[in-house]
């Protein structure tokens, strides 16, 4: 026997539980309070009073429900527990809320097959067509009662009530949806409406509980269950014909017409969401779009965005985020997320790691920095013994070289750079082949900007720095004061406690030349330098030109291995045998070990400074350099199109930048450095320095095709065009300026931007004039005025002063002597002046007329 407690009941059929046990009381049935447990006589008791309820004037809907339906529920039914039926719920409900509703009514609630089953479906809709039927409405129910096979149809159902193919087998119709309706599940909304010709609200009461999880499906689940045990424990009047076997059924018919009702609903997504594959890792790129990164996590994308937002970051859908960010992300959806190796570049060549054993100790490689002038180039003479500074056109160091020494029987390399410049270049380019840095500060001149950026590279690279303090010899040295000095950028000198080592040198009197080597071996220890020679050869490109008689000529630093002549070797897009090797000083060897400069011929091209070399087998030399060939193509494609003339034209409209373009060509990839970072490095607000292309050769017609496709002007130094890339010129009007020194290029570069500078333009005052009579005429207001100084213009711009406030500014319309209209009148002279789109002339009013002047601009 089932039992309800009195609260149940009472949240049942939306009412008190005061009111339940009222009732109760009403029909001798004893409940104390809300706990008290009560029979299934009770619960019948409580539905048939509600039932009775039926017609509250307050739900019109209900009662003509019930019109409809009581008669023909008297008829088949006992009255007073089915006539009732649906509208009772909905009225007495009016707490619709839940299917169990139905079910307490009818003590066979939410079950569509029980209802049929207990009385040939007493609250059914179907039923009650069947019943009788009204006629006029609800085609499905009308159908019912010309075909009554539909009963049999819903005993059918009973009999298979399990599912909803159930139903659809009732009307022989398919499962979807509108099937249902026309069948008249009753649990369908639509249902309702075609039964009852309801006002829409009815069956928004009646069917939402049923559909919504927030109805009878929020409730907790045991107690739905229970429901619809109890209800299937029913005493046999309601469940007469089946109360057995189909009892079961029914409950299980219920459940998943339940949840096929759902499926439709909001609550499908979520289904479908509670059924996405949740892993517990995921592996992503670099990056990810916030869409991808909720499909793997088996996430919604709103999720996603959701969370990135609490974490503080603003995404749409189809964004990307970083790796690091997926893995907070990761983290907060519990999802594990790791990296998936980046692929596998076709076009490089990975690097051999030799075993700790095969290493031997290798020679340091030696940077020399520091500002102008201060002696670098002096320093390296003075160690190579040898004069390079007298022979260089202008005087600045032009090429990028590489030269070893011996001290002590030790080697060590020098690199011959121009500053910093082609130091961080070669980084740039992600070669570090500097062990060593020497930073030369000049002793008379101390620590100068360029001093102190190369001090920063250096540490970026993290490469040790010797300070070698030069020109000892000058009066004015003062050392002291250059530790003083470098102290302030944390390099503080050995002698006074630090860690940096300081030599005095003078390159001139070449003094201190040797403790300086001496301590560059010193540091070098320290390093423990090693390599591995009994390998094929791993080296970088420092310098390379096109020699005329023999061909593509590289300097190249040997860093790993040993590089032979018959070697295969690529370096960027060039590869080829080594032909012959020449060392710093000019002799042919035949192999090259670690830390060995060497100068390579054997390579089909130019590769550029900063290249890696490797010896490899021919096939994927040829192999890899093809491929790199095709995507520097591509690259060039990239960047052309950047510079193409709508973006030109859109930074212009910009109105703030202005691209100098410039293709550059030299003789030497040295050269092609030094022009690159001095041309770059050219500031100005208004102008920007933008190379377009560089390489190593004559200017050829290609590189004035370039030159003319993004607006560029030709750079070449120490090269001149060739024929067809002079009639090429001539046909684009290609500006190509041809240079020996790198300093008239610059200047020349610096001359260009002054004139492609937006002219500025400052203020003229004209003269003043005082308003001294207002006249009105229909079209204007002239201001009879009076020169007081300087002049008025009739081009000129005016501005109204009143009171030292300037009223307003703009054209001046008219400037009239007499009725004539006059170009000026001069100080002294009287004048009617009247003024653009402005009437509020007073007298007193001074009116000042000034022109806008360009200034010429100053580099
Ligand atoms: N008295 C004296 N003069 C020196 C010394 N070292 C260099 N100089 C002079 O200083 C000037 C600049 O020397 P460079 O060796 O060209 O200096 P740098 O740093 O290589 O200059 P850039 O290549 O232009 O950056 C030259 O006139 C040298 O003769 C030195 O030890 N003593």
């Amino acid at each position: 026997m089932s039992k309800y407690r009195v609260y149940e009941l009472a949240k049942e059929y939306s009412t008190t539980s005061k009111v339940i046990i009222d009732i109760l009381g009403r029909h001798e049935i004893t409940a104390k309070n809300h706990m008290s447990s009560v029979d299934e006589d009770a619960k019948v008791a409580i539905e048939r009073t509600f039932a009775r309820k039926t017609g509250a004037p307050e739900q019109p809907a209900a009662k003509a429900e019930q019109r409809e339906m009581s008669q023909p529920a008297k008829e088949v039914h006992t009255p007073s527990q089915q006539p009732q039926n649906r509208p009772t719920y909905n009225n007495q409900q009016q707490q619709p809320q839940n299917r169990p509703a139905y079910n307490n009514q009818q003590q066979q609630p939410q079950n569509r097959p029980t209802y049929n089953n207990q009385q040939q479906q007493p609250q059914n809709r179907p039923t009650y067509n069947n019943q009788q039927q009204p006629p006029q409405n609800r085609p499905p129910y009308n159908n019912q009662q010309q075909q009554p096979q539909n009963r049999p149809a819903y005993n059918n159902q009973q009999q298979q009530p399990q599912n909803r193919p159930a139903y659809n087998n009732q009307q022989q119709q398919p499962q979807n949806r509108p099937a249902y309706n026309n069948q008249q599940q009753p649990q369908n909304r639509p249902n309702y409406n075609n039964q009852q010709n309801r006002p829409p609200q009815r069956p928004q009461t009646a069917a939402q509980p049923q559909n919504r999880p927030g109805g009878a499906d929020n409730r907790p689940q045991g107690q739905q269950n229970s429901q619809f045990q109890n209800n299937n424990r029913r005493p046999p009047n309601n469940n007469t014909r089946n109360s057995g076997g189909s009892s079961p059924g029914n409950r299980n018919s219920q459940q998943r017409s339940n949840q096929h009702r759902n499926q439709p609903n909001r609550n499908q997504a979520a289904q479908v969401k509670a059924e996405m594959p949740k892993p517990k890792s995921i592996k992503i790129g670099e990056s990810i779009t916030v869409k991808e990164l909720a499909g793997k996590m088996g996430r919604e994308a709103g999720e996603v965005i959701k969370k990135l937002m609490m974490l503080g970051t603003m995404v749409s859908i189809n964004q990307e985020v970083d790796f690091d960010t997926a893995t907070i992300l990761g983290g907060e959806f519990g999802v594990a997320v790791e990296a998936i190796p980046p692929e596998e570049d076709p076009t490089e060549i990975p690097e051999i790691e030799d075993d700790e054993k095969d290493l031997v100790y290798r020679p340091p490689v030696v940077t020399v920095m520091g500002h102008v002038d201060h002696g670098k180039t002096s320093l390296l003479d003075s160690i190579r013994q040898t004069h390079v500074t007298s022979q260089e056109a202008g005087g600045i160091t032009q090429h990028i070289g590489a030269y070893q020494v011996m001290c002590q029987g030790k080697k060590i390399v020098f690199l011959d750079t121009p500053g910093h410049e082609a130091f961080t270049a070669m980084r740039a380019r992600g070669a570090q082949v500097t062990d060593i840095a020497i930073l030369v500060v000049a002793a008379d001149d101390g620590v100068m900007p360029q001093t102190i950026e190369a001090i920063n590279h250096a540490k970026s690279a993290k490469v040790p720095i010797i300070v070698a303090i030069n020109k000892m010899d000058r009066p004015g040295a003062n050392p002291d004061r250059v530790k003083q000095q470098l102290a302030e950028h944390q390099l503080i000198p050995e002698d006074w406690g630090g860690d940096t080592i300081m030599a005095p040198v003078s390159a001139h009197q070449k003094t201190g030349i040797n403790e300086l080597l001496e301590m560059i071996l010193l540091v070098a220890e320290m390093l423990d330098l090693k390599a591995n020679p009994n390998r094929l050869a791993y080296g970088t490109i420092i310098e390379a030109k096109l020699d005329k008689g023999r061909g593509p000529v590289s300097t190249v630093l040997v860093q790993k291995g040993t590089l032979r002549i018959g070697d295969t070797i690529i370096a960027g897009t060039a590869y080829g045998k080594v032909r012959a090797m020449v060392n710093d000083r000019g002799e042919k060897i035949k192999k090259a070990e670690p830390a060995t400069p060497v100068e390579v011929l054997g390579l089909a091209d130019v590769p550029q400074a900063g290249d890696t070399l490797v010896a490899i087998d021919e096939r994927t030399a040829r192999a890899v350099a093809e491929k790199r060939v095709a995507k520097k193509r591509t690259d060039e494609i990239k960047q052309s199109q950047k510079v193409s003339l709508d973006d030109l034209f859109k930074q212009i409209q910009e109105g703030s930048i202005k691209d100098l373009n410039i293709v550059v060509k030299a003789d030497v990839q040295g050269s092609i450095e030094a022009l690159r970072q001095s041309l770059v490095a050219i500031k100005n607000k208004e102008v920007r320095v933008n190379i377009v292309h560089a390489g190593v050769g004559a200017i050829n017609e290609s590189d004035v095709m370039l030159a003319a496709a993004s607006n560029a002007l030709i750079i070449g130094f120490n090269v001149r065009p060739d024929g067809n890339a002079r009639k090429a010129a001539d046909n684009e009007k290609i500006d190509i300026r041809n240079y020996r020194v790198i300093y008239d290029a610059i200047n020349d570069v610096e001359a260009a931007i002054t004139g492609m500078l937006a002219p500025e333009f400052k203020e003229v005052i004209l003269g003043r004039a005082e308003v001294r009579q207002v006249i009105s005429i229909p079209k204007a207001v002239v201001a009879g005025s009076y020169i007081l100084e300087g002049k008025i213009t009739s081009t000129a711009q005016v501005r109204l002063i009143r009171d030292s406030i300037v009223i307003h500014e703009g054209k001046l319309e008219s400037l009239r002597r007499f009725k004539d209209d006059v170009k000026e009148v001069a100080q002294g002279y009287e004048c009617g002046i009247t003024v653009e789109k402005f009437r509020d002339v007073k007298e007193g009013d001074i009116i000042e007329a000034f022109i806008m002047e360009q200034v010429t601009p100053k580099g």
